[in-house]
């Protein structure tokens, strides 16, 4: 099983992750919390009230940890379209796999990943849900005090399960979106590179971030879902099942919630997917 798309995988989420965290703590917060009004809103409460490293929170964490479930997905997709076209990275330039291929690829990815993802993402959004300033002499402690402490609080109060708050919703989010991920790579790839060539930097960018932003908008209605699952367990609100979160998010706030945190998605998924993909390809190519 060749290696090197993990590691190159791991590289360029981590390039992307950096990029994309302070879009991503203002669309968490967006999803999940009801005291801001719209993005620029919650960016400048985020400022005034936390200064600029209110956007950074829990960014340390996910480096290290979603960083290596990008190596994950980037690893089996490749490893998928080995199996499924008996190709390799460098031959499918050469002899391009179907595009059913690639959706199935990507959907293995898509699902493998998510499970991986899972507890990771929970306390990336757990953290960056906690709205209180660095800690002051004399203020009290935010209920979390970092990755591990967060991790060891869900698990003592709702044990290993706890965990895998909104599996599920990250499963059903991911599976199919990133199917759609990388078929819109392949396809705007080839739209603008003479067959049998590699693509230029530039198209590499602009498919990756076209990529980006196709599947995060299929997924933002999941991405909502599972964000409140995720908080559940903290708020007043306890939901009974992934169901139950949809009926009554939808109860409550129209439609329109499934579009909670879509143009903030929107924003960050380009400049992150072409970081990714640009830095994947290179890395891959610079390899042989
Ligand atoms: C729609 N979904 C779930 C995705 N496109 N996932 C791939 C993640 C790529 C990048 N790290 C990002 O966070 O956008």
């Amino acid at each position: 099983m060749p290696v090197e798309e993990f590691v190159a995988g791991w590289i360029s989420g981590a390039l992307g992750l950096v990029l994309g965290h302070p879009f991503d703590t203002v669309k968490v917060r967006l999803q999940t919390q009801t005291t801001y009004q719209g993005i620029i809103d919650c960016m400048v409460k985020t400022y005034r009230h936390e200064s600029l490293l209110g956007f950074f929170k829990g960014m340390s964490f996910p480096i290290v940890s979603i960083a290596v479930v990008n190596s994950i997905l980037f690893g089996v997709y490749s490893n998928a379209l080995l199996v499924l076209t008996a190709t390799s990275h460098q031959e499918r330039r050469a002899q391009p796999p179907s595009y059913t291929h690639v959706f199935i690829a990507g959907c293995t990815g898509g699902f493998l990943q998510a499970y991986c993802l899972a507890p990771f993402d929970l306390i990336k959004v757990r953290l960056q849900n906690q709205t209180e300033p660095r800690a002051q002499p004399g203020s009290p402690p935010p209920r979390y005090q970092g990755p591990v402490h967060c991790a060891a609080s869900i698990f003592q109060a709702e044990g290993p399960r706890g965990l895998f708050r909104g599996a599920w919703a990250l499963t059903l989010r991911d599976t199919p979106t990133l199917g759609i991920y990388f078929v819109t790579y392949e396809w705007l790839c080839r739209q603008s590179t003479p067959d049998g060539q590699n693509p230029s930097s530039a198209t590499v960018l602009v498919a990756g971030g076209f990529a980006g932003i196709t599947s995060w908008v299929t997924a933002t209605p999941l991405d909502v879902i599972k964000s409140r699952m995720q908080m559940a367990g903290l708020e007043q609100r306890a939901y009974r099942g992934l169901l139950d979160c949809v009926v009554s998010s939808v109860r409550q706030e129209g439609l329109g919630v499934f579009f909670r945190g879509l143009t903030i998605n929107s924003a960050r998924a380009f400049p992150v997917n072409a970081v990714t993909f640009l830095s994947y390809e290179y890395l891959l190519h610079s390899w042989g």
